[in-house]
Protein backbone atom coordinates (compact mmCIF):
# COMPACT_ATOMS: atom_id res chain seq x y z
CA UNK A 1 0.00 0.00 0.00
CA UNK A 2 1.74 3.31 -1.30
CA UNK A 3 2.00 6.06 2.03
CA UNK A 4 1.64 9.38 1.23
CA UNK A 5 2.52 12.49 3.50
CA UNK A 6 0.41 15.54 3.06
CA UNK A 7 2.81 18.22 4.03
CA UNK A 8 6.69 18.63 3.52
CA UNK A 9 8.12 20.30 6.71
CA UNK A 10 9.93 19.06 9.85
CA UNK A 11 7.15 17.51 11.16
CA UNK A 12 7.27 15.79 7.94
CA UNK A 13 10.44 14.68 7.94
CA UNK A 14 10.27 13.54 11.63
CA UNK A 15 7.37 10.97 10.43
CA UNK A 16 9.30 10.05 7.66
CA UNK A 17 11.69 8.82 9.86
CA UNK A 18 9.09 6.75 11.72
CA UNK A 19 7.86 5.12 8.66
CA UNK A 20 11.12 4.11 7.74
CA UNK A 21 12.44 2.60 11.18
CA UNK A 22 8.60 0.44 11.09
CA UNK A 23 10.31 -0.58 7.62
CA UNK A 24 7.30 0.82 5.71
CA UNK A 25 7.92 2.71 2.39
CA UNK A 26 6.97 6.65 1.80
CA UNK A 27 5.63 7.02 -2.05
CA UNK A 28 5.86 11.00 -1.89
CA UNK A 29 5.40 14.29 0.36
CA UNK A 30 2.22 16.40 -0.78
CA UNK A 31 2.19 20.02 0.01
CA UNK A 32 0.02 22.31 -1.31
CA UNK A 33 3.12 24.97 -1.36
CA UNK A 34 6.33 23.02 -2.04
CA UNK A 35 9.30 24.93 -1.22
CA UNK A 36 11.00 26.28 -4.48
CA UNK A 37 13.86 24.32 -5.80
CA UNK A 38 13.81 21.13 -3.51
CA UNK A 39 12.02 18.31 -5.51
CA UNK A 40 12.61 15.68 -2.78
CA UNK A 41 13.55 15.15 1.33
CA UNK A 42 15.54 12.25 1.85
CA UNK A 43 15.13 10.50 -1.59
CA UNK A 44 11.38 10.91 -1.34
CA UNK A 45 10.00 13.18 -4.09
CA UNK A 46 7.56 16.50 -3.41
CA UNK A 47 4.31 16.82 -5.50
CA UNK A 48 2.11 19.90 -5.54
CA UNK A 49 -1.30 18.88 -4.11
CA UNK A 50 -3.68 19.78 -6.66
CA UNK A 51 -1.58 18.10 -9.23
CA UNK A 52 -0.88 14.79 -7.45
CA UNK A 53 -4.24 14.39 -5.72
CA UNK A 54 -6.41 13.48 -8.41
CA UNK A 55 -3.89 10.39 -9.87
CA UNK A 56 -3.68 9.02 -6.34
CA UNK A 57 -5.06 5.45 -5.89
CA UNK A 58 -8.03 5.55 -3.12
CA UNK A 59 -6.38 2.02 -1.86
CA UNK A 60 -3.31 4.73 -0.74
CA UNK A 61 -2.74 5.86 2.79
CA UNK A 62 -2.42 8.78 4.12
CA UNK A 63 -0.66 10.87 6.90
CA UNK A 64 -1.38 14.61 7.27
CA UNK A 65 2.12 15.92 8.41
CA UNK A 66 0.78 19.62 9.74
CA UNK A 67 1.60 20.70 13.21
CA UNK A 68 -1.43 23.13 13.56
CA UNK A 69 -4.43 21.72 14.54
CA UNK A 70 -6.86 23.15 12.86
CA UNK A 71 -5.16 23.06 9.31
CA UNK A 72 -4.37 19.45 10.02
CA UNK A 73 -8.25 18.80 10.75
CA UNK A 74 -9.06 20.59 7.48
CA UNK A 75 -6.45 18.78 5.39
CA UNK A 76 -7.62 15.44 6.69
CA UNK A 77 -11.14 16.20 5.94
CA UNK A 78 -10.50 17.16 2.81
CA UNK A 79 -8.39 13.53 2.07
CA UNK A 80 -11.36 12.10 3.82
CA UNK A 81 -14.30 13.85 1.55
CA UNK A 82 -12.16 12.43 -1.58
CA UNK A 83 -12.15 8.62 -0.12
CA UNK A 84 -8.83 8.08 1.25
CA UNK A 85 -7.50 6.42 4.33
CA UNK A 86 -5.56 7.12 7.01
CA UNK A 87 -2.49 5.78 8.83
CA UNK A 88 -0.26 5.62 12.35
CA UNK A 89 3.05 5.84 12.89
CA UNK A 90 4.57 4.88 15.97
CA UNK A 91 8.18 4.64 16.71
CA UNK A 92 9.20 1.65 17.65
CA UNK A 93 10.79 3.28 21.05
CA UNK A 94 7.70 4.51 22.54
CA UNK A 95 5.77 2.12 24.64
CA UNK A 96 2.26 1.24 24.31
CA UNK A 97 0.29 -0.26 26.80
CA UNK A 98 -2.51 -2.52 27.20
CA UNK A 99 -5.93 -1.82 26.09
CA UNK A 100 -4.51 1.71 24.72
CA UNK A 101 -6.54 2.36 21.33
CA UNK A 102 -4.95 4.88 18.81
CA UNK A 103 -7.02 5.94 15.92
CA UNK A 104 -5.96 6.49 12.22
CA UNK A 105 -3.76 9.48 11.24
CA UNK A 106 -2.25 9.99 14.54
CA UNK A 107 1.16 9.84 14.75
CA UNK A 108 3.30 9.18 18.11
CA UNK A 109 7.31 9.65 17.89
CA UNK A 110 10.53 8.68 20.26
CA UNK A 111 10.18 7.77 23.83
CA UNK A 112 6.64 9.12 24.03
CA UNK A 113 4.66 6.78 26.56
CA UNK A 114 1.32 6.01 26.65
CA UNK A 115 -0.42 3.94 29.60
CA UNK A 116 -2.73 1.16 29.96
CA UNK A 117 -6.64 1.88 28.61
CA UNK A 118 -5.89 5.16 27.27
CA UNK A 119 -7.85 6.08 23.80
CA UNK A 120 -6.10 8.03 21.36
CA UNK A 121 -8.41 9.98 18.83
CA UNK A 122 -7.97 10.78 14.76
CA UNK A 123 -5.17 12.85 13.96
CA UNK A 124 -3.46 13.53 17.15
CA UNK A 125 0.89 13.80 17.48
CA UNK A 126 2.07 12.29 20.69
CA UNK A 127 5.64 14.42 20.27
CA UNK A 128 8.70 13.04 21.30
CA UNK A 129 8.87 11.97 24.97
CA UNK A 130 5.50 12.94 26.11
CA UNK A 131 4.07 10.49 28.59
CA UNK A 132 0.13 9.98 28.83
CA UNK A 133 -0.94 7.98 31.70
CA UNK A 134 -3.75 5.29 31.97
CA UNK A 135 -7.11 5.40 31.28
CA UNK A 136 -6.64 9.37 29.90
CA UNK A 137 -9.00 9.90 27.00
CA UNK A 138 -7.35 12.24 24.01
CA UNK A 139 -9.72 13.53 21.52
CA UNK A 140 -9.21 14.01 18.12
CA UNK A 141 -6.96 16.62 16.37
CA UNK A 142 -4.80 17.42 19.57
CA UNK A 143 -1.27 18.12 19.57
CA UNK A 144 0.99 17.29 22.38
CA UNK A 145 4.55 18.84 21.93
CA UNK A 146 7.17 17.16 23.05
CA UNK A 147 8.11 16.50 26.73
CA UNK A 148 4.65 17.11 28.12
CA UNK A 149 3.37 14.52 31.28
CA UNK A 150 -0.52 14.08 31.50
CA UNK A 151 -1.18 12.44 34.66
CA UNK A 152 -4.15 9.59 34.99
CA UNK A 153 -7.41 10.27 33.66
CA UNK A 154 -7.16 13.46 32.10
CA UNK A 155 -8.81 14.09 29.05
CA UNK A 156 -8.39 16.46 26.18
CA UNK A 157 -10.99 17.42 23.72
CA UNK A 158 -10.83 17.98 20.68
CA UNK A 159 -8.25 20.36 18.92
CA UNK A 160 -6.40 21.17 22.21
CA UNK A 161 -2.68 22.07 22.07
CA UNK A 162 -0.19 21.39 24.91
CA UNK A 163 3.25 23.38 24.85
CA UNK A 164 6.33 22.04 24.90
CA UNK A 165 6.67 20.36 29.01
CA UNK A 166 3.43 20.93 30.25
CA UNK A 167 2.31 18.93 32.90
CA UNK A 168 -1.41 18.08 33.85
CA UNK A 169 -2.62 16.84 36.84
CA UNK A 170 -5.08 13.82 37.30
CA UNK A 171 -8.60 14.05 36.20
CA UNK A 172 -8.26 17.45 34.82
CA UNK A 173 -10.16 18.30 31.38
CA UNK A 174 -9.56 20.79 28.90
CA UNK A 175 -12.16 21.82 26.51
CA UNK A 176 -11.89 21.78 22.77
CA UNK A 177 -9.38 23.91 20.88
CA UNK A 178 -7.73 25.71 23.92
CA UNK A 179 -3.85 26.14 23.94
CA UNK A 180 -1.82 25.73 27.05
CA UNK A 181 0.89 27.61 26.39
CA UNK A 182 5.22 26.10 27.14
CA UNK A 183 5.39 24.73 30.83
CA UNK A 184 2.25 24.86 31.53
CA UNK A 185 1.09 22.94 34.74
CA UNK A 186 -2.48 22.72 34.24
CA UNK A 187 -3.72 21.58 37.79
CA UNK A 188 -7.56 22.71 37.32
CA UNK A 189 -10.09 22.01 33.92
CA UNK A 190 -10.40 24.99 31.23
CA UNK A 191 -12.58 25.69 29.22
CA UNK A 192 -12.46 25.87 25.25
CA UNK A 193 -10.72 28.17 23.13
CA UNK A 194 -8.97 30.05 24.99
CA UNK A 195 -4.86 30.35 25.96
CA UNK A 196 -3.52 29.32 29.25
CA UNK A 197 -0.15 29.35 30.60
CA UNK A 198 2.25 29.59 33.48
CA UNK A 199 1.96 27.46 37.34
CA UNK A 200 -0.37 27.23 37.99
CA UNK A 201 -1.96 27.49 34.52
CA UNK A 202 -4.24 30.75 34.01
CA UNK A 203 -6.82 31.73 31.60
CA UNK A 204 -4.47 34.61 29.33
CA UNK A 205 -7.06 35.02 26.33
CA UNK A 206 -10.75 34.14 25.84
CA UNK A 207 -11.45 33.35 22.09
CA UNK A 208 -7.70 32.63 20.97
CA UNK A 209 -7.30 30.48 18.15
CA UNK A 210 -4.11 28.64 17.73
C1 LIG B 1 8.82 19.46 17.69
C2 LIG B 1 8.20 20.84 17.95
O1 LIG B 1 8.83 21.83 17.80
S1 LIG B 1 6.55 20.91 18.43
C3 LIG B 1 6.19 22.64 18.72
C4 LIG B 1 5.84 22.91 20.16
N1 LIG B 1 5.67 24.34 20.31
C5 LIG B 1 5.47 24.92 21.50
O2 LIG B 1 5.42 24.26 22.51
C6 LIG B 1 5.29 26.42 21.48
C7 LIG B 1 4.32 26.89 22.56
N2 LIG B 1 4.08 28.29 22.39
C8 LIG B 1 4.03 29.17 23.40
O3 LIG B 1 4.19 28.83 24.57
C9 LIG B 1 3.77 30.62 22.99
O4 LIG B 1 4.59 31.45 23.79
C10 LIG B 1 2.27 31.00 23.15
C11 LIG B 1 1.48 30.28 22.05
C12 LIG B 1 1.73 30.63 24.50
C13 LIG B 1 2.09 32.51 23.01
O5 LIG B 1 2.70 32.97 21.86
P1 LIG B 1 2.60 34.55 21.52
O6 LIG B 1 1.18 34.98 21.50
O7 LIG B 1 3.42 34.76 20.28
O8 LIG B 1 3.22 35.23 22.80
P2 LIG B 1 4.50 36.19 22.90
O9 LIG B 1 5.75 35.47 22.53
O10 LIG B 1 4.18 37.47 22.15
O11 LIG B 1 4.55 36.50 24.45
C14 LIG B 1 3.65 37.40 25.09
C15 LIG B 1 4.00 37.44 26.57
O12 LIG B 1 3.60 36.20 27.17
C16 LIG B 1 4.73 35.56 27.77
N3 LIG B 1 4.62 34.12 27.49
C17 LIG B 1 4.46 33.55 26.27
N4 LIG B 1 4.37 32.21 26.40
C18 LIG B 1 4.48 31.95 27.70
C19 LIG B 1 4.46 30.74 28.45
N5 LIG B 1 4.30 29.56 27.84
N6 LIG B 1 4.58 30.81 29.80
C20 LIG B 1 4.73 32.02 30.42
N7 LIG B 1 4.76 33.21 29.74
C21 LIG B 1 4.63 33.16 28.41
C22 LIG B 1 5.96 36.17 27.07
O13 LIG B 1 7.10 36.10 27.89
C23 LIG B 1 5.49 37.60 26.85
O14 LIG B 1 5.59 38.28 28.06
P3 LIG B 1 6.03 39.86 28.09
O15 LIG B 1 4.92 40.58 27.36
O16 LIG B 1 6.11 40.17 29.55
O17 LIG B 1 7.33 39.93 27.36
Amino acid sequence: MNIYLYGCGGHAKVILDILLKQQRSVTAFVDDNPPAGIEQIHGVPIYLASQLLPTVSLHSQWIVCIGNNRIRQKIAQKLNDRGFSFTTAVHPSAKIALGVDIAPGTVVMANAVINTDTKIGHHVIINTGATIDHDCIIGDYCHIAPGCSLCGQVQLDKGVFLGVGSSVCPSVEIEEHTTCGAGSVVVKSLPSNCLAYGCPAKIIQNNYSQ
